[in-house]
Order: structure tokens, then C-alpha cells, then sequence
């Protein structure tokens, strides 16, 4: 559209005159002619502005953030066929729309999240880059080979649920959330996961996002340095299997992959990756169609039901029984599937209408993170003490 005449009106909108409303091309249309003129032609254009015949790293660079930001975009449209809401990226640059004869554009419109889990998300994947160039995957797989061999989470979770006939707990080590800010101010990782370990958890949870949980890598690693015996999960926004192996060298026994994150393909590459280096997956659904996705995918052992939508915060622990009604729940006891009830547990009976529901194991933070003491939190969630 190069020669346009653009015309500032009110902040963050300006207008373009077009030349013939009959060559007004149509969005998609043009969204595509642009991605293929920069596919095949930005470069050289870089290097003939720059007088040199080879395409200099700067250009390089270019084209390979333009082809990240087509992976991007393809991610969005696979992601959007199967339901998912959740755009991986944010769409560059702000849409164009056409009225009348103008076309005009709304600054950053489309480019801001939908909600806070498309904010982590669009986070996270900046984060993940900037990580991923500093410690490359190789680097990674190297440190793995010397690695200690991971603790079985989903054994821990089963041996606790036959040892006292309630759910297995893993107990959340979590400062801070987005829905409630600041959980604990005085918080010690690993005096937690202590505290937890000793009051009967079967395995625990730690939070590994900064900016959103204020958690970190290296809580998960003191923990496992400090000798805490209970497996640990590493509670992460994963978007790239690069995080995995970060995971695992950091301490990890299990993962999270949420289902309103990633599209199937991608659960089923991360399950792979998962056995692989010997971690457990735990998959985790919100909704019905979540979780027939995620039903559909081979090799899935443990399901978290999660309580608490992400996208509005809503916590309804009704929600377990719901996507454990009827031929859901038939199929998760034919296939052997440990599910787990995460966000909004606070009672005794609270647990035990989520045990009522199916579940064999429970997640649970904001209830015991809370108290003075993590460990007898969990005896006042249970009812009564169920370290022996
Ligand atoms: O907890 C949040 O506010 C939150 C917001 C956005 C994405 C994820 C979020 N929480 C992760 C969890 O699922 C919970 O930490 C976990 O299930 C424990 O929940 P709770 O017992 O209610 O603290």
C-alpha cells in the first residue's frame, strides 16, 4: 500500500485514503500477500538498501523473526480449530479495517491479551527466547546425562491415596498469584516444602513463574538440594519443550501442560518428551472439551481438573464433578487415569465431595500456604492429621 496518504485523526487511529475502492483488497488477502513478501523478498531488499549482494546478519535476524512470527501465526489458527482461545502470540502489528472509503487503523487492537493467561502466555514465550539463547538445548541435554533419576509422582500419588483412603495431596508451595496477590510474606521455599513434606503431602507443587507467582527455578531446585523426599511438579506455563529439559535439571519430577494452552499435537510431542527424560506429565482441563482433547491422547496418565478458570479467575470446585459425570468418567476408570482436583479446595468437605466426584488426588495452595504453620494446614483441610 505504499504512496497511501495517512491521516492522524484521534490518538492511536489514523486514517488512509484509498486510491479506488475496487482496488481495496481484502484483509486476508493482503495479510497474506504481505507474509509473502516478506517471506521471499525482505531480506534481499535489506541487502540491496545496504549496497551488499550477501544478506548480512541483520537480515538474516529478520527473516528469522518474520518466520518465528509466521510459526507464531500458524500456532494461533491450529490452536483456534481445536477450541483453544489462547493465542500463543500476539498478532504483530494492529489489524486493518475499512470503512467507507478510508481504511483506518486502532493502535495495538488485537495486540493486547484477552486475559491474564494469554498475558502469561505472550510472556512467557519472550521469557522462553531470551532463556533458550542463553542456555541452548544442547547444553541442557549435557547436564541431563549427569543427572540424578527422577522420583515416581504418579506412585507417590497412588501409595498415598491406598495408605489413608483420602486423595493424595500435592501441596502447593505458592507466594503470590494474579487472583489473589500476596499469599505469604514471609516465605521460605524450603521451610514450606518442609513443613508440607512432614504434614503428610504426597508430593508438592512449586511455582516457577517470576512475574505472575513470584516463584522462580531455584525453589525448585533448593527444594530438591535440601533433601525434601516428596516428588516435585514443576508448576510452569510450558509452551516449548525447551522448558522441559530446564525443568528436569532444576529438580523436577512432573510437569504441567495445560490443555487450554496447547494444542493436541503439542501434548503429544510433550508426552513423548516426558517419558523421555523420565517425567511425569500432568495434563490439566478446565472444561468438557478440554477434556474429551484431552481423552483422545494416548499415553496420559494423570489429569488435573482445574477448578479455577484461568481466564476469569472463577473458582467453582463443582466444576470436577461436572467433567467427571457419564461416559467422561467411565473412560477415565477404564484407562486407568489418576485425576487430580487443583484450585478452590479450603474444607474437609470440600475434599471429600471432590473425592465423591472420582478424583484420587488433590492440588491445593492458597488453603495451606496461608497458615502459620503449612504443615497443620493440611491437617485442618483433611480434617485430621494424615502424616502417619
Ligand atoms: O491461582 C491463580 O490465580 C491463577 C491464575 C492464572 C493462572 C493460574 C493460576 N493458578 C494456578 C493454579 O492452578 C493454582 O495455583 C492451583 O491449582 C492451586 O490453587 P489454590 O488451591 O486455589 O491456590
Amino acid at each position: 500500500m505504499e504512496g497511501l496518504v495517512s491521516m492522524k485523526t484521534a490518538p492511536g487511529i489514523s486514517f488512509q485514503s484509498i486510491p479506488s475502492p475496487n482496488q481495496r483488497p481484502n484483509f486476508f488477502l493482503r495479510r497474506s500477500m504481505d507474509l509473502q513478501h516478506r517471506r521471499f523478498h525482505f531480506p534481499s531488499i535489506r541487502a540491496q538498501q545496504s549496497g551488499t549482494i550477501f544478506p548480512r546478519k541483520e537480515d538474516e535476524e529478520d527473516s528469522l523473526k518474520v518466520k518465528e512470527w509466521e510459526v507464531g501465526m500458524l500456532q494461533n489458527e491450529v490452536s483456534a480449530s481445536q477450541g483453544i482461545r489462547i493465542r500463543r502470540r500476539p498478532p504483530s502489528g494492529p489489524p486493518l479495517h475499512y470503512v467507507g472509503p478510508f481504511e483506518f487503523r486502532l493502535q495495538n487492537e488485537g495486540n493486547t491479551p484477552r486475559n491474564i493467561l494469554e498475558e502469561i502466555v505472550w510472556h512467557k514465550d519472550v521469557e522462553v527466547s531470551q532463556m533458550k539463547e542463553k542456555k541452548p538445548l544442547l547444553s541442557l541435554k549435557k547436564v541431563i546425562e549427569n543427572s540424578p533419576p527422577t522420583r515416581d509422582f504418579v506412585g507417590a500419588l497412588k501409595a498415598a491415596h491406598l495408605q489413608t483412603g483420602l486423595p493424595g495431596l500435592i501441596a502447593e508451595v505458592k507466594k503470590a498469584s494474579p487472583s489473589r496477590g500476596i499469599l505469604r510474606e514471609n516465605f521460605d521455599p524450603v521451610e514450606i516444602a518442609r513443613a508440607y513434606e512432614k504434614g503428610g503431602a504426597a508430593c508438592l507443587s512449586v511455582l516457577t513463574d517470576e512475574k505472575y507467582f513470584k516463584g522462580s527455578f531455584e525453589n525448585l531446585e533448593a527444594i530438591r538440594n535440601a533433601g525434601v523426599k516428596c516428588p516435585l511438579l514443576c508448576k510452569e506455563f510450558v509452551i516449548d519443550a525447551w522448558q522441559m529439559y530446564y525443568a528436569r535439571i532444576k529438580g523436577a519430577d512432573a510437569i504441567l501442560l495445560i490443555a487450554a494452552v496447547l494444542p493436541d499435537l503439542d501434548i503429544r510431542y510433550m508426552i513423548k518428551i516426558c517419558k523421555m527424560l523420565g517425567l511425569a506429565a500432568l495434563v490439566e482441563v478446565h472444561d468438557e472439551r478440554e477434556m474429551d482433547r484431552v481423552l483422545g491422547i494416548e499415553g496420559i496418565e494423570l489429569i488435573g481438573i482445574n477448578n479455577r478458570n484461568l481466564e476469569t479467575f472463577e473458582v467453582d470446585i463443582s466444576n470436577t464433578k461436572k467433567l467427571l459425570e457419564g461416559e467422561r468418567g467411565q473412560m477415565i476408570r477404564k484407562k486407568d487415569i489418576i485425576v487430580v482436583g487443583e484450585s478452590g479446595l479450603f474444607t474437609p468437605d470440600d475434599v471429600a465431595y471432590v473425592q465423591e466426584a472420582g478424583v484420587k488426588a488433590v492440588l491445593v495452595g492458597e488453603s495451606i500456604v496461608k497458615q502459620s504453620d503449612p504443615g497443620k494446614g493440611i491437617s485442618g483441610l483433611f480434617g485430621k492429621d494424615i502424616s502417619l
